[in-house]
């Protein structure tokens, strides 16, 4: 059985074909298809060239799909599934059902393999989804950089900065993440980072990738960094705690994937998610993806169809699943 995934966000769009046993007969990952954040042109641009190109690289399974499942961004806030729906038909085979949900599906999926649970994704923004046996969605957290999306990228990142300008002013501790925000912006004293903060591209693109000093920095023990990462956890813990209670879980044991690039070293935030989970008795786990989002969008599909998921699914789809790291050097033929 065929299933065509589709993770779509607002940095990435990644499709991938595979069936119950993991194996991938066509992949891609190119730029966002975040229908909030683009106009519809582009938008339907983006899912045509997806399709054909994935239809290029094996024309024979493209034309057995079972499904196509789409999981994208910010599908559920505005009146998108109409639009998305249409430019799907127009490519796809007439007998593959067509399923659209919101791209937290295939985050949380990327985890429990198609179980109920909570996924807390933290990107460059952060939201906490649930979604419970009957597949609905609660949803806590996440309405912007301006004034939410604690925990995120961004809010890391602007931690970083206020670590900075604390030390530098004498409010605020010594801390490490000084020299990494200098040669990060090559500059020479901490005041000429203003202009470069202030003067260039939105400030999300230039504070977001920030995030990274601050993990490093906590790793390499300076107070000031492993404050920010605490400080994130509590936030995010929030958002969690009241996802959970909206879902009525309960005493119920319940995961908690842990999804987007501010976790690439979940390690150093699940013993304090933990904690804190411990501190309000909630029988909550947290946890590692197992495979790529677009691999939550297969098994989704996979679910709707009611076929059974083999056990070697993981360990083959993560064996022939490429990066975009890998993707792109196979483009340039490396
Ligand atoms: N190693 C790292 N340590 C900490 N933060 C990181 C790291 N790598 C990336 N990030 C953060 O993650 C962000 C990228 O997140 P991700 O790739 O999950 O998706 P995104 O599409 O940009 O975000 P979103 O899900 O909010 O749309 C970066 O902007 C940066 O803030």
């Amino acid at each position: 059985m065929y299933v065509l995934g589709i993770d779509g966000g607002g940095t990435t769009t990644s499709a991938v074909i595979a069936d119950e046993n993991g194996n991938i007969y066509s992949q891609l990952i190119v730029g966002r298809s975040n229908p909030t954040a683009m106009t519809k042109q582009e938008f339907e641009k983006v899912i045509q060239d997806v399709l054909l190109n994935i239809q290029s690289q094996n024309p024979n399974v493209f034309n057995e799909l079972s499904c196509c499942y789409a999981g994208m961004a910010g599908v559920g806030e505005g009146n998108y599934e109409g639009m998305l729906q249409h430019a799907l038909q127009r490519y796809l085979p007439s007998k593959t059902e067509i399923l659209i949900a919101n791209d937290a599906v295939n985050a949380l999926y990327s985890g429990t393999l198609g179980s109920e649970g909570i996924v807390q994704i933290a990107g460059t923004g952060a939201i906490t989804v649930g979604i419970n046996e009957q597949h609905e969605l609660f949803r806590t957290a996440g309405w912007g950089y301006i004034f939410d999306d604690e925990g995120s990228g961004y809010d890391l990142g602007i931690g970083v900065i206020k670590a900075v300008f604390k030390a530098f002013d004498g409010r605020g501790l010594a801390t490490s993440l000084t020299n990494r925000l200098i040669s990060h912006f090559n500059v020479s004293s901490v005041p000429d980072i203003i202009e470069k903060v202030y003067g260039g591209e939105h400030p999300r693109s230039i504070i977001a990738p920030l995030s990274v000093y601050a993990v490093e920095e906590a790793l390499n023990n300076d107070v000031m960094a492993q404050l920010i990462i605490q400080k994130a956890c509590e936030d995010l813990f929030i958002s969690i705690k009241a996802c959970h209670s909206k879902m009525k879980l309960k005493d119920k044991e319940t995961m908690v994937v842990l999804s987007g690039g501010v976790f690439l070293e979940a390690d150093l935030f699940i013993p304090k998610l933990e904690k804190l989970a411990k501190i309000s008795q909630l029988n909550i786990s947290f946890m590692k993806p197992l495979i790529p989002p677009a691999g939550g969008a297969i098994i989704a599909g996979l679910i709707s169809l009611k076929a059974p998921i083999s056990s070697v699914f993981v360990r083959k789809f993560n064996e022939q699943y490429k990066s975009s790291h890998q993707m792109k050097k196979v483009r340039q033929g490396g």
